[in-house]
């Protein structure tokens, strides 16, 4: 009697510990990160460290690499190199991070060389390369890409900052124009550009801030908060009209602040300081590439011209770029190397080719490249950021949906700031030609 119901209790356990089994395999939830997850891995950190640090050079001899026996001077690679000193590797939500002790004369540099390395010997998704402090690298091991399912950011509300997503490390992906105030977003079609930028409009939209937009795609994509907008310019022409409208601005700003004694907008007293402006650029290509004809030559000039001097002059002024584009490149034209130097916060999300990911974050972090190129089709919204500090990080755009980017553009309209400087620019000039 006891046989048969002993055989169909362990069949129930045994189905029981398959399905559960399955279902925490395939959803990974934090539970079973640190009750199997993370003990297999520290394990593995620990005890490959020796090795991995060998096979990539961090291992450092304390005997020379030459030596005096006699009369004979003897070089050689010196035997039992130590591996350097490592931390007990601490646990975190979504992986674990062990401190590295450098060697005298090592840089962090040869850890980022590593990365892949520590990778493929610990199987996680990824390892960052970070130094928080002098003669210390703090190395920071995913499990699994924390961007897959980025748990909902919060960030406290600011004039001119966007809580656009979230981090890997999950913490909140914010652009703060007043800190950084020009910004540069690349990424291919279906990238997750126009996504972020409805975010950004969504999270600007209830402030006291003016919103320019220039959409020379015939404002196809920005035409949909037109009422909150300021201004819109739809061609080439318009938008030479609005950035130069925009330009005259910035010198009464700039006499404003020079009668008052002040060097920026901010230091100004309330009733005296003009409204911060954001100005929103929808494919740069279009204001870049001309058509041979000696008028649209002309405007290519001027919108380059014009966009550097609101870049150069703008963040004293409060007039804040944002400019976005599928590709960026020298060939659009010798003005675009002169602009990226002045948008110093960029973001890159998949990009079609290296040179557009060498030309956002190339110049500022040669690391992050590599992880902009890595990004895939799948990983929509997904984007490598710069932060205020000079880090870079990758990122999730949280999923703003157009509907709801729309309708918070229409339930602050009334809090559209006039500019009848720009409409009346918008208003002289005749025809259109894109
Ligand atoms: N953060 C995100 N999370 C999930 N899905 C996203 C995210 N951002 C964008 N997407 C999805 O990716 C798709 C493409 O996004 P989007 O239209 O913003 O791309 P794009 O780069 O602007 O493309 P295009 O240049 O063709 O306009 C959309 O269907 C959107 O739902």
């Amino acid at each position: 009697m006891m046989g048969p119901t002993l055989l169909a209790l362990a069949l129930a356990v045994l189905a029981w510990v398959l399905v559960v089994g399955d279902l925490v395999r395939r959803h990974r939830p934090a539970w079973h990160w640190y009750v199997v997850g993370y003990p297999v891995t520290a394990c593995r950190v620990v005890f490959t460290w020796r090795r991995v640090a060998l096979l990539n050079d961090l291992s450092v001899s304390r005997l020379p690499a030459r030596t005096l026996i006699g009369h004979l001077l003897v070089k050689g690679d010196p035997v039992r190199p130590a591996a350097p000193r490592l931390s007990f590797p601490r646990a975190t939500r979504m992986g674990l991070t062990v401190a590295v002790q450098l060697h005298a004369g090592q840089t962090p540099a040869t850890y980022l060389k590593a990365a892949d390395a520590f990778v493929h010997a610990w199987k996680v998704h990824a390892v960052r390369v970070t130094s928080p402090e002098r003669g210390l690298v703090l190395l920071t091991a995913m499990a699994s890409d924390p961007l897959q399912r980025p748990g909902l950011a919060t960030a406290p509300a600011e004039l001119l900052s966007a809580l656009i997503g979230a981090l890997e490390s999950g913490g909140a992906w914010v652009m703060n124009l007043r800190l950084v105030p020009h910004w540069l977003i690349v990424g291919a079609t279906r990238s997750g550009k126009s996504t972020l930028l409805a975010r950004l409009i969504n999270q600007l939209a209830p402030q006291p801030v003016a919103l320019v937009g220039i959409d020379c795609k015939g404002g196809m994509e920005l035409g949909l908060f037109a009422g909150r907008l300021s201004a819109l310019a739809t061609s080439r022409r318009e938008a030479v009209a609005v950035l130069g409208a925009l330009a005259l601005d910035m010198q009464e700003r700039m006499s404003v602040c020079r009668s008052a004694g002040v060097r920026s907008i901010w230091e100004l007293p309330d009733k005296l300081r003009p409204v911060p402006v954001v100005v929103i650029v929808d494919e740069i290509a279009e204001l870049y590439l001309s058509d041979g004809r000696r008028e649209s030559k002309a405007e290519t000039e001027q919108c380059s011209t014009l966009l550097l001097r609101l870049a150069q002059l703008g963040a004293a002024l409060g007039v804040h770029l944002v400019v976005a584009g599928q590709r960026v490149g020298s060939d659009l034209g010798p003005g675009v190397t002169a602009l990226r130097a002045q948008l110093g916060g960029r973001i890159c999300h998949r990009v079609n080719d290296p040179g557009t990911a060498e030309m956002t974050l190339g110049d500022l972090n040669k690391d992050a490249v590599a992880v902009a190129q890595a990004i895939t089709a799948e990983e929509r919204g997904v984007a490598v950021c710069t932060g205020p500090d000079g880090s870079w990080s990758r990122a999730r755009s949280h999923l703003t949906p157009t509907e709801e980017a729309v309708s918070t553009a229409r339930k602050h309209a009334a809090l559209t700031p006039d500019l009848p400087a720009l409409d009346r620019a918008l208003a002289a000039p005749e025809g259109d030609d894109k």
